[in-house]
């Protein structure tokens, strides 16, 4: 049998990009030689396995051929004549289809290397159809590889858009749709890949709140904003920024087309509520207090947090106005209940003159 390490790991490299993960293929073995060597099974559909001490991927070369709709209905092959070639050609771009063996040598059948050094991400063959999943994938490709230069290539922009106009990607899964919407977030360009998706028609499909308010100029709005981004809290706060313009009301709608992670709809309902509001350096003390009491900043300091650094991020009149609600939220949020039970107000009371008590105090600080 024989080894080469494939796929993400080849390109990386080759690009003098960190390697996240190796893959491997292995041609001219079988599961039971693998097990036999102490490598673990994973997954029951593909012949995939994990190394005994390294616990890389190590994948017996195969064929697949789609014979059905969708994302089910593949036939594999992996028999241990399948060759190394026959692997490589059902991969998505040229450039994830290089191979390199265990004496560094570099196997390019479809001329990956070129395109590298063209900065061209090229559909290898045909197969590119079989698995929509692609089109996001390419266009996260994009994103990421932007600011070294590298474009689509034109026939496989055409090949995604008519995937598109015929349904294909109406199959993925919601998971699978938000695992690369993640992915892009966390390469930082996420407003190229949504300019690959909306030229190729696929933005109304994905992100439909979000393809009636993109547009070239909001593209470049959004890649200025993304460059402020950092912190543990990146990945939630690009992705506010990236969906500012939508309506809080779709908010709902999207969260259900991606079935979102809590944190998300929280961060963006609040967002997209509360930072329209507050702009000329004008906040009404009620909608303030409104911002706190449905980020809940009474128990959960940390979703006006969040808020306020991301808030504090769209310029500088939005960054004076984000220490002043900081200034409002420690004030507030120091009202002690108990002093006023002490004064005497009972029931409803007690609630009233507290929300009268975090007014006064929030109007001391932006009137
Ligand atoms: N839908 C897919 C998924 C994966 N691959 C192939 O499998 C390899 C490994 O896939 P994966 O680990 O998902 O992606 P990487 O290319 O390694 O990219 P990343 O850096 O995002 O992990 C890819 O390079 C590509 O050759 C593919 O052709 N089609």
């Amino acid at each position: 049998m024989k080894i080469y390490l494939v796929g993400g790991a080849v390109r990386d490299k080759l690009l003098n990009r960190p390697i996240k993960e190796s893959d491997y293929v292995v041609v001219g073995s079988t599961p039971d030689e693998l097990l036999a060597l102490g490598y673990q099974q994973v997954g029951s559909d593909f012949p995939v396995f994990l190394h005994p001490e390294t616990k890389d991927e190590y994948a017996l070369a195969r064929t697949e051929r789609k014979s059905g709709q969708g994302y089910t209905g593949f036939i594999c092959d992996f028999t241990p004549d399948v060759t190394l070639e026959e692997d490589l050609i059902r991969r998505d771009l040229t450039v994830n289809a290089m191979a390199e063996d265990e004496g560094g040598n570099i196997i390019d059948p479809f001329n990956g290397q070129a395109d590298l050094e063209q900065k061209c991400l090229r559909h290898v063959s045909d197969a590119f159809c079989e698995d929509p999943l692609r089109i996001l994938r390419v266009a996260r490709f994009a994103a990421r590889y932007h600011y070294l230069g590298f474009t689509i290539a034109p026939e496989t922009k055409q090949l995604m858009q008519e995937m598109v106009a015929q349904g294909e990607i109406n199959t993925l899964t919601k998971e699978r749709i938000w695992l690369e919407i993640e992915k892009s977030l966390a390469d930082g360009a996420i407003n190229v890949f949504t300019d690959v998706l909306a030229e190729i028609n696929a933005l109304p499909v994905i992100l439909p709140p979000l393809a009636n308010h993109w547009s070239p100029d909001y593209s470049q709005e959004i890649a200025t904003l993304l460059t402020r981004v950092a912190g543990e809290n990146q990945l939630i706060i690009a992705f506010c920024l990236w969906l500012k313009e939508i309506q809080p009301t779709e908010v709902k709608t999207l969260s259900e087309r991606l079935r979102l992670p809590n944190a998300y709809v929280d961060a963006l309902s609040l967002f997209t509520t509360f930072a329209p509001i507050f702009t000329h350096n004008q906040a009404p003390v009620e909608q303030v207090l409104a911002l706190f009491n449905q980020a809940d900043v009474w128990r959960r300091p940390e979703r006006l947090n969040l808020f306020i650094e991301t808030f504090a991020l769209l310029g500088e009149e939005h960054s004076a106005l984000a220490r002043k609600l900081q200034s409002a939220a420690t004030k507030t949020t120091a009202i002690d209940v108990q002093a006023i039970i002490k004064q005497g107000f009972k029931g409803a009371e007690i609630k009233q003159q507290l929300a009268r008590a975090r007014e006064q105090a929030i109007a001391g600080i932006f009137e």
